[in-house]
């Protein structure tokens, strides 16, 4: 069955012939005549086939695709792409000559500029935006577009939680979508009258030619943390994963966040034009950024926070963050500045921006203090440096004790899980160590990895708990917190499901917390769910 957004394509496709992609991007042609096939959508999923599509067939980290072509042709492939390798699984599977077999080196980047191509280079015709980095991708996304929104009636906006145009979206299967499905959106986007698109670009996705045949009118840099050491190996592949949309391949033009040592380096090796953004408040080098920070009062309404932008002509803006934290003033500014550049006049930018709507799982406020209840807040914290600052943003916010709710990914980065532990210890006033999506690992061991930090800082485990059971874990937490204190849950956000051992089972840390408000006011708190 075609995935959700599989689905998302023009209503009115062109249909080109085959022997003309052939021609646009050099490709040798084998298997049966091309001459009067034509194609009018591109997949790289035998699942998401629609009739009339070239299947592009790749050989993946762990299986190569064109072992699926039998599917594809069932599902109405009209034509394949892949490599010699795909040409002689065709063979073996006596589908050689059934289709017109388009070859390529690497046909994984080639996904990309054929849809494009196929589609006529679609995001040409809008105003886009991508947002690269470690944190604050999706918050950042989420303020560019409010920005953009203020211009253009119709947005797109493209990222972890969902994958909007204008006011329809869908849950997103992950940070950015495949190539063709990018390009694809970008019709449809068209086609319903958007101006402007802004996604999200994960590293993963740069890595593995999602953005192929996409150029970002302006490409942002948020930070660089430690994080997917698990694929790329080691801090340098990551960035220099991340630095590749920094180049005319996949951009136009650039805004980078200066307050790390890994954003000063891109701002000198990126070769697109670059604007520099200085977050932190009197940091060595700000005033060499072309834009800064130069005063921030965080929280002071309980909330969000002011600060001043300077901007590269010397004049002083006064501008606003919607979200807690001096990570938000950080992804705020960042945002004005893209925004700027993406055509958006400054003073609109400042003002769409200050007042942009939550974001969802992002400093999210679900439950707010009052009539005994704590604020209980969720966030998508996942790495060491990113729950540092959710959880220095929080403290200036509560009078009260900080409770922590936390855990870590199965099947991913394990080393970070004892630096969570420590900073939690060091940060937090009460710890609830749970699992988060263990996926194939066993949670205990998980929790002990958390656990051997938490206890570096305090070896006696004193206001440390361990819970078995998230959602249980998590009641137990707002019921056991009195209303000065604050409750934060972090690393699912927005996610609608936990994975453990190979099953998505609904749940959402939002929904816990309305369930723990519910279960206060009819007196039932504390009692086994
Ligand atoms: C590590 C990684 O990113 N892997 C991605 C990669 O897998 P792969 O190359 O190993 O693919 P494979 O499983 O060997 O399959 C090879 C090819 O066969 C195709 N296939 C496979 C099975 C089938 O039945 N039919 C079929 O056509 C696949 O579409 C693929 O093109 O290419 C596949 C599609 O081409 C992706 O589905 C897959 O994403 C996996 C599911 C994934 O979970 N990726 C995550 C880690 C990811 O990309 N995360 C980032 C965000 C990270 C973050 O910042 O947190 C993201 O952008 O979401
Ligand atoms: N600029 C920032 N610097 C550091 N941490 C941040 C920043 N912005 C947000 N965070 C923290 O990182 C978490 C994730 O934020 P966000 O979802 O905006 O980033 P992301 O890059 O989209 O993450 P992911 O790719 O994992 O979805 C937030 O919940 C917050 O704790």
């Amino acid at each position: 069955m075609t995935s959700p957004q599989g689905r998302l394509r023009p209503h009115a496709p062109t249909a080109r012939r085959v022997t003309d992609l052939a021609a646009a991007h050099g490709l040798a042609a084998a298997g049966a005549p091309a001459a009067d096939v034509q194609v009018s959508g591109v997949t790289v999923a035998s699942g998401d086939v629609a009739p009339g599509d070239l299947f592009v067939a790749v050989r993946g980290l762990t299986v190569h695709a064109a072992r699926f072509a039998a599917q594809a042709l069932d599902l109405g492939a009209a034509a394949v792409l892949t490599d010699d390798e795909g040409l002689s699984h065709l063979a073996d599977a006596g589908l050689a000559d059934r289709v017109p077999v388009l070859l390529a080196a690497d046909p994984r980047a080639l996904a990309g500029p054929v849809a494009a191509w196929l589609h006529g280079h679609p995001a040409d015709r809008l105003v886009t935006v991508g947002v690269t980095g470690t944190n604050g991708k999706t918050t950042t996304s989420y303020f560019v577009d409010a920005a953009l929104r203020a211009v253009h009636p119709v947005t797109a906006v493209l990222g972890t939680v969902e994958l909007r145009i204008g006011e329809e979206s869908i849950e997103s299967p992950r940070t950015t979508v495949e190539a063709p499905v990018l390009q694809a959106i970008c019709a449809l986007a068209l086609e319903r009258g958007a101006g402007a698109l802004t996604t999200e670009v994960s590293s993963h996705a740069l890595a593995l030619g999602r953005v192929e045949g996409f150029v970002a009118d302006v490409a942002a840099f948020t930070n660089l943390q430690r994080d997917h050491l698990d694929f790329h190996g080691d801090m340098e592949g990551y960035f220099a994963a991340k630095a590749a949309l920094f180049t005319p391949a996949h951009a136009r033009r650039a805004v980078v966040v200066v307050d790390d040592d890994w954003g000063r380096r891109l701002a000198t090796e990126a070769t697109v034009p670059v604007e520099t953004v200085a977050t932190h408040v009197g940091a060595p080098g700000a005033d060499e950024a072309d834009w800064a920070v130069v005063a921030a009062d965080v929280g002071l309404d309980g909330v969000g926070s002011r600060f001043t932008l300077r901007g590269p002509d010397g004049t002083t803006h006064e501008a606003a963050s919607p979200l807690p934290g001096l990570v938000n003033v950080s992804n705020a500014a960042l945002a004005v500045v893209v925004a700027h550049a993406a055509g958006v006049p400054l003073g609109t930018a400042i003002a769409a921006v200050g007042a942009a709507h939550a974001v969802p799982g992002r400093m999210e406020r679900v439950v707010e203090r009052g009539d005994g209840l704590p604020l209980c807040l969720v966030d998508y914290a996942h790495t060491p440096d990113a729950l540092v600052l959710a959880l220095e943003a929080v403290r200036p916010i509560t009078p009260g004790r900080l409770v922590l709710v936390l855990g870590s990914d199965g099947d991913r980065d394990r080393g970070k899980r004892p630096i969570m532990g420590e900073i939690a210890a060091r940060l937090a006033d009460v710890v609830v160590v749970t699992d988060e999506n263990p996926r194939s690992e066993d949670p205990a061991s998980i929790r002990a990895a958390i656990l051997e930090g938490v206890r570096s800082v305090r070896p006696d485990l004193h206001d440390v708990v361990e819970a078995t059971d998230r959602r249980q874990g998590l009641l137990d937490a707002v019921a056991a917190a009195h209303e000065p204190d604050t409750v934060i849950v972090t690393g699912k956000g927005h996610e609608p499901t936990q994975e453990i051992a190979g099953v998505f089972h609904r749940y959402n840390d939002r929904d816990v917390y309305l369930e723990a408000q519910r279960r206060h006011r009819a007196g039932t708190a504390g009692l086994p769910a």
